[in-house]
C-alpha cells in the first residue's frame, strides 16, 4: 500500500508539471500564429530524451541538423530547447541580439548544491555584471601578458614532470599519468593568476579542497539530475533511506563548494594584509576604501565568487584541450613532425621556444586552432536562455527556451572545414600562406557570456604546446613484437569531454637525461 500511494504521489508530482507546460504551450502558439523551429516529434512527457546519444549528445544533435536544418526545436521532460548548429545563427541570436539571450537556465541542482556563487550559472542580472567586472579587469586582453613569464615557468615544469614519467617507463606513460600532470599543469597557472597562489607538484591541500568540491558536483550537477530535481525537489528533503533522496549528499557538495569559495580567497587576502601578494586576480581588482560598508561587501562577495569560478571554468578546459591536442600528436605524425620542422628553423636546438617567438611559428599557432576546432571540449557551450519571445526569421522562439550552442557541430561544417573530421592545421592558412581570420572563437561561446578567460587561456594553450613540441617525440606504445598499438581513447562526458589514452614519450635530443633539461630550461630566457 505505502508502495503504490508513493508510486501514484511521484506520478503525480511528474505529470502536472508536464501538463502545465502542455497548456501553456498552447496558448503561446495560439498568441503567435507562427511555427516553432523544425524537430523530431517528441514523446508525452520525456520529449526528446530518449533519442538522445547520453554519452556524445552533440552527435545526435549534429545528426538532427542534417534531417531539420541550423536550428532545431526539441523538449526534455517538459523544457524547451533550440538546438543552434551553425555560427551564423548562433551569432545572430546570441550576440547580434544578446540583450534577449544572455541569461542562464535555472538549473534546480544548482542552489541546493552550494553553486549560486558560480559566475556562469548566475542570471543576467547585476550581480552577474559585478562578477565579470571582475574578471574583465583581471583577465582582459592587455592584463594577461603579465602572467606569461608564470605560464612559461609552467610549462616548462610540465615537461619536466612528463619527462620524469616517460623516464621511469620507457617512454610508456599511462593515461591517468598524463591526465594527471597535464591537469597539474592548468590548475597552478590558474591558482597563480586567480589567487598567487604556487600549488605543490603532487597533493596540493588548496587544489584538493576545490577537486573535492568539483568531484562531488560533476556527479550531481548533470542536466538529468537537474531536470529530475525540477520536477521532484521534494528529493532534497526526504530521508537518506528514500530511494532517490539527495539530501546528504546536496548538504555535503553545499559545505564543499562553501570551502572551495573561501579558503583559497582568504588565502589571498591574507598575502594583501602582509603587504607580500604578487600580481594576481584578487590583488587586481580595486575594492574602493571609500565605499559604503554595504557596496564593498557586494563587490568583495563578486571577486570572491568570481575567482572561485575561474578555477572551477579554467582548469579542466584548458588541460582537457592540451590532452586533445597530445592525442592528435599521436594520431598525426605527419603534422608533428612539419611543427618540429618550423620550430627546428626558427629556434634552433640549443634554447626553448618563448613568447616572443609566436609570430614566427604560424603553423604551431594553426595547431592550436585546429585543437580547438577538432574537438571543442565544451562541445555543446554554455546553454543560454530566451528572457522574452523572439521571432527569428520565420520561426517562433519561446520565452524561457533553452538555446544550445553545438560547438562540435560548428567545428563540423564541411562547408566550411572540408574533411571535417581530419586534422589539418593547413585549413587556417589562406592562398597567401598566412594566417586566416578563424580563431575558431566559437570554442569560447557567445555574446555577452562568452568565455572571460579566452586571452589567459591561449597563452596557457601556445605554451604548453610549443615547450611540449619542442621537447617530445609524441607515438603509439609498442606491442611486444614492436609494432604500433592501436589508439582507442576514452573520452570522459559531462559539460567538457577530454579524452584518456596510454602514449609513448620521448625527447627529440638525442642522449637528453634530467640534469641536460634541466640546465636547458634555465638557460632558455623567458622571453617576454
Ligand atoms: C581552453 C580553455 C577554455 C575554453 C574552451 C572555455 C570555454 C568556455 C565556454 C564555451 C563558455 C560558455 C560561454 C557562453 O555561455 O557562451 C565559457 C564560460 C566561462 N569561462 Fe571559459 N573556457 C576556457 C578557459 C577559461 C579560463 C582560463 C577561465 C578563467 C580564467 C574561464 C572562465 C570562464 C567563465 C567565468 C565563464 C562564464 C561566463 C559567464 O557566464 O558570463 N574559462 N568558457
Amino acid at each position: 500500500m505505502a508502495f503504490r500511494l508513493s508510486t501514484i504521489s511521484l506520478a503525480g508530482l511528474v505529470l502536472i508539471p508536464s501538463f502545465a507546460f502542455i497548456i501553456r504551450n498552447l496558448v503561446n502558439r495560439k498568441r503567435t500564429h507562427l511555427p516553432l523551429p523544425p524537430g523530431p516529434t517528441p514523446v508525452p512527457l520525456l520529449g526528446n530524451i530518449l533519442s538522445i546519444k547520453a554519452d556524445e549528445p552533440w552527435v545526435t544533435y549534429t545528426q538532427w541538423k542534417a534531417a531539420y536544418g541550423d536550428i532545431v526545436y526539441s523538449r526534455a521532460l517538459g523544457q524547451e530547447i533550440i538546438i543552434i548548429n551553425s555560427e551564423d545563427v548562433a551569432r545572430a541570436l546570441m550576440e547580434k541580439r544578446s540583450h534577449n539571450y544572455s541569461d542562464r537556465p535555472r538549473l534546480a541542482t544548482i542552489l541546493p548544491f552550494g553553486w549560486g556563487y558560480n559566475t556562469g550559472f548566475q542570471p543576467y542580472a547585476d550581480r552577474w555584471r559585478l562578477h565579470r567586472r571582475c574578471l574583465h579587469q583581471a583577465f582582459r586582453a592587455d592584463s594577461v601578458s603579465h602572467y606569461r613569464p608564470m605560464q612559461l615557468r609552467k610549462a616548462r615544469q610540465l615537461c619536466l614532470s612528463i619527462f620524469e614519467t616517460a623516464n621511469s617507463s620507457e617512454g610508456n606513460v599511462l593515461g591517468e599519468e598524463l591526465v594527471l600532470h597535464v591537469q597539474t599543469f592548468a590548475a597552478s597557472i590558474i591558482m597563480s593568476a586567480t589567487y598567487d597562489y604556487e600549488t605543490l607538484p603532487h597533493n596540493d591541500p588548496l587544489v584538493h579542497i576545490v577537486e573535492r568540491a568539483l568531484d562531488l558536483a560533476i556527479k550531481f550537477m548533470t542536466p538529468e539530475k537537474a531536470a529530475i530535481l525540477g520536477f521532484l525537489p521534494i528529493l532534497l528533503h526526504l530521508p537518506d533511506w528514500f530511494p532517490g533522496s539527495v539530501k546528504s549528499e546536496s548538504k555535503l557538495s553545499q559545505k564543499y563548494s562553501d570551502d572551495m569559495v573561501e579558503v583559497p580567497f582568504q588565502h589571498a587576502m591574507k598575502s594583501i594584509r602582509e603587504g607580500t601578494a604578487g600580481r594576481c586576480m584578487i590583488s587586481e581588482t580595486k575594492v574602493d576604501e571609500e565605499l559604503e560598508p554595504d557596496s564593498r561587501n557586494v563587490l568583495e562577495k563578486a571577486l570572491k565568487d568570481s575567482s572561485a569560478t575561474a578555477f572551477v571554468a579554467g582548469a579542466e578546459t584548458t588541460a582537457s584541450t592540451i590532452l586533445v591536442f597530445i592525442l592528435m600528436m599521436v594520431l598525426n605524425p605527419r603534422v608533428q613532425k612539419k611543427a618540429q620542422a618550423e620550430l627546428d628553423s626558427v629556434i634552433g636546438n640549443g634554447r626553448l621556444p618563448d613568447y616572443s617567438d609566436r609570430p614566427s611559428l604560424a603553423y604551431i599557432d594553426a595547431i592550436l586552432r585546429e585543437t580547438l576546432r577538432w574537438f571543442p571540449v565544451v562541445p555543446l557551450g554554455m546553454p543560454h536562455t530566451a528572457t522574452a519571445a523572439d521571432v527569428y526569421e520565420e520561426y517562433h522562439i519561446p520565452k524561457g527556451a533553452i538555446l544550445v550552442p553545438n560547438a562540435w557541430g560548428m567545428s563540423r561544417d564541411e562547408t566550411k572545414y572540408p574533411d571535417a573530421s581530419e586534422f589539418k592545421p593547413e585549413r587556417f592558412f589562406n592562398g597567401e600562406g598566412e594566417l586566416n581570420d578563424d580563431t575558431v572563437v566559437y570554442s569560447f561561446g557567445f555574446g555577452r557570456r562568452v568565455c572571460p578567460g579566452r586571452y589567459l587561456a591561449d597563452a596557457s594553450l601556445w605554451t604548453a604546446i610549443v615547450s611540449l613540441l619542442a621537447i617530445f617525440k609524441f607515438s603509439k606504445c609498442k606491442d611486444e613484437a614492436g609494432n604500433d598499438m592501436e589508439v582507442v581513447p576514452q573520452w570522459t562526458t559531462g559539460l567538457t569531454s577530454y579524452p584518456r589514452f596510454p602514449c609513448c614519450i620521448a625527447p627529440r635530443m638525442s642522449g637528453l637525461d634530467k640534469e641536460a633539461l634541466v640546465s636547458l630550461i634555465h638557460t632558455s630566457g623567458s622571453g617576454v
